[in-house]
């Protein structure tokens, strides 16, 4: 089974070409990567490793140290601006130059590929501006000024915009960098569905490695001394890559919650028998106590939880009965 892929590189190297006071930096030699359609695909790593450089490349705002990137196959540097336009939509977090423009005027800079010379709108343009806003759930605020709004607001007038563009590939540099948790599953949730129902390629680079996991189709994950990994994204995950790209010898991943979790502090193990949420949560409290799990059921220290029987606790063959994790704190002191 083969993909044709959207987007696509081999050996490609980025960086920063010899200044007057710097050498060549290469950040990555030899990189590899496919971008599909339909597919959302979640561009993780540290501070530094070269996201915004990746993603720079890739679109051609920055020319690559070696290799090329091939968009439909052919080199993305030998498309015109005006080509590039109706093919690739870019939002980047900069929060300048567009306060001084309505909603709708700011999504309608979307169709200037397709506009001429004097930018003038025809009707279609009118109802394609107007859809991008209702889309991304933006229409109630088209006559606001873009300095007015929010920064999620903000971030989905961008995304609007992306869409007036048309293109089938949009891609964005840390769209959900300064939300809050709900604007950041609203922005994520808008990007999946949009892949999906409407066939795009849709590449974003974040930090939110817990929105990633559940969203993304693909993961590409970065850092410096290992180079570039990319898979979809369980296989990812089932692999251990997430721990050698992001996680450190104190903060690792913990593939049963996904989510990275402090190790400096586990010092104890525990046994533990509880059901579904339970037992996330119990193992939640444990580890943040300084405990571990462990598979060898034992009457030294051991707690068993069930919604219906409740929580009972054995410390050296001795059992007893609580109610709530403010008791087992106590316990566990004791
Ligand atoms: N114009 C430039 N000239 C030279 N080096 C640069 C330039 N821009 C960025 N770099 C360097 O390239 C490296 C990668 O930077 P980049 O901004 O791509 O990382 P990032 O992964 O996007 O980081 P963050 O998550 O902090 O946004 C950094 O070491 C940075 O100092």
């Amino acid at each position: 089974m083969n993909k044709e892929p959207i987007i696509s590189a081999q050996n490609l190297s980025i960086g920063y070409p010899k200044s007057r006071n710097r050498n060549t930096s290469v950040l990555y030699e030899d990189m590899s990567f496919n971008l599909y359609a339909g597919e959302l695909t979640c561009l993780l790593g540290s501070n530094g490793a070269g996201k915004s450089t990746l993603l720079r490349t890739l679109t051609g705002l920055q020319p690559s140290l070696r290799g090329e990137v091939n968009l439909r196959e052919k080199n993305i540097s030998k498309y015109s601006e005006q080509q590039l336009s109706t093919l690739l939509g870019l939002v980047l977090t900069d929060k300048t130059i567009v306060g001084g423009l309505t909603v709708s005027e700011l999504v309608a800079l979307g169709r200037y590929p397709y506009t001429g010379f004097f930018g003038r709108l025809t009707k279609e343009d009118h109802q394609i501006v107007e859809k991008a806003m209702n889309d991304v759930c933006i229409l109630h605020k088209k006559d606001s000024y873009v300095a007015e709004l929010s920064d999620g607001e903000r971030q989905k007038v961008m995304i609007a915009k992306a869409l007036a563009q048309e293109c089938p590939i949009i891609i964005l540099d840390e769209p959900t960098a300064f939300l809050d948790i709900v604007n950041r599953i609203e922005i994520m949730n808008l990007l999946h569905l949009i892949a999906i129902k409407q066939n795009k390629t849709i590449l974003l680079s974040t930090h939110d490695i817990e929105l990633a996991l559940t969203l993304a189709d693909r993961l590409w994950l970065l850092a410096r001394d290992k180079g570039l990994k990319c898979g979809v994204t369980e296989d990812i995950v089932l692999s251990d890559a997430i721990n050698d790209y992001i996680g450190n010898s104190t903060i690792v991943f913990d593939r049963q919650t996904g989510r990275f979790v402090s190790e400096h502090n586990i010092t104890k193990e525990i046994y533990l028998e509880a059901d579904g949420e339970l037992f996330f949560w119990t193992k939640n409290f444990l580890s943040r106590k300084g405990y571990s799990l462990t598979d060898n059921a034992t009457n030294e220290l051991s707690l068993k939880l069930s919604s219906s029987t409740g929580m009972s606790v054995i410390r050296n063959n001795r059992t007893e009965i609580l109610s709530s994790f403010e008791e087992l704190d106590l316990w566990l002191k004791g």
